[in-house]
């Protein structure tokens, strides 16, 4: 099953780059730009990845990518993700970036834009892995402050294929930032958002109704609402669950706890995605293996999730015509 499941052609769409960040990079940029880390060592930093929830996390989050200073930094990064999903058998990226953590610590927007798609370029001229970009706003800062950095966004509007709404979801809710997203919706920009990771299932609601997304990153919430799961089954919205993730975060206590089997079962478009995978025990392929172990799903399962994943991905429609031929063909 494992080697299957790394041979399977995978898509992956809920994806922080800056999450992909691995230990052993993060002290290589640190030599590189001169900058001290609160640990000794790749064992010491790797052994502090144990979460109590979200903000547990986001507090090393972006502590971890106070490295990234250079265009060459943004670049590396990427490429090192990218490079290792290729050889997982990953075939297409939605990716999410975060520009107000990198304004904020005084990094130039067209640092963070110039380092990300250069490496989007190369990896699709060079390792046939396509790449989407989905510029996602905190909504833990001001709504004002999306609203500025999204006009100062400007020159690259035309390279993004989404806005996204991600961090702190608690007391943060989609309503806080509908101004930001009927603005992007003028502008032609698809939307996406977190919703109902941590935040309740109201959240979802909230995040249709008023930030008109086109996809619910997480959603795993929405159980805890029939109302919801009508409505996203009725309109097949999909979802990126993101399981080891959802572990690592305590949304569920363990794996074979989680809601992604009754998910499917409830009719759901389902898929998953690995979200930080340098904080979370693994990419998208270890996310397939520790669904085939928890869940004895069968390679049917497996497809389904990629067809979904297909069906939903920033792609060319010539791209994504050849992912479900690679996939068929399988
Ligand atoms: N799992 C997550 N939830 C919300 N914001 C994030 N930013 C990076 N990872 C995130
Ligand atoms: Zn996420």
């Amino acid at each position: 099953m494992n080697e299957f499941l790394r041979q399977l052609p995978k898509v992956e769409l809920h994806l922080h780059i800056e999450g992909s960040l691995e230990p052993e990079l993060m002290f290589a940029l640190a030599a590189r730009n001169g900058i001290d880390l609160p640990y000794a060592s790749v064992e010491e930093a790797k052994a502090a990845y144990d979460f109590e929830d979200l903000q547990g996390f986001l507090n090393l989050y972006y502590q971890g990518m106070n490295v990234l200073r250079t265009e060459q930094d943004f670049y590396d990064l990427a490429m090192d993700y990218f490079k290792r999903a290729r050889s997982e058998g990953v075939l297409h990226i939605d990716m999410h970036f975060d520009p107000q953590a990198h304004l904020q610590r005084g990094v130039p927007l067209e640092v963070v834009m110039a380092g990300l798609l250069r490496a989007k370029d190369e990896a699709e001229a060079s390792i046939d892995l396509t790449v989407g970009m989905i510029m996602a706003f905190l909504r833990d800062r001001p709504a004002e402050e999306a609203l500025h950095v999204l006009e100062q966004a400007a020159p690259y509007w035309k390279f993004l294929d989404a806005i996204g709404l991600d961090s702190a979801e608690r007391d943060n809710p989609p309503a806080k930032f509908q101004k930001l997203f009927v603005r992007a919706k003028k502008l032609g920009l698809v939307r996406v958002a977190h919703a109902g990771e941590e935040g309740p299932a109201e959240y979802i609601t909230e995040a249709l109704d008023l930030l008109d997304v086109q996809r619910i990153d997480h959603g795993v919430r929405c159980l805890e609402s029939d109302e919801v799961v009508k409505r996203l089954r009725d309109h097949q919205t999909v979802l990126t669950v993101c399981p080891l993730s959802n572990v690592s975060l305590k949304v569920v206590d363990q794996l074979s706890d989680h809601p992604l089997p009754q998910l499917l079962s409830e009719g759901l478009k389902v898929t998953i995605s690995s979200d930080d995978p340098a904080y979370f025990g693994g990419g998208l392929l270890e996310n397939h293996i520790a669904c085939a172990q928890a869940f004895g799903w069968e390679a049917d399962t497996f497809r389904l999730l990629n067809q979904h994943a297909i069906e939903e991905a920033f792609v060319s429609e010539g791209r994504r015509q050849e992912l479900f031929k690679r996939l068929t063909d399988f």
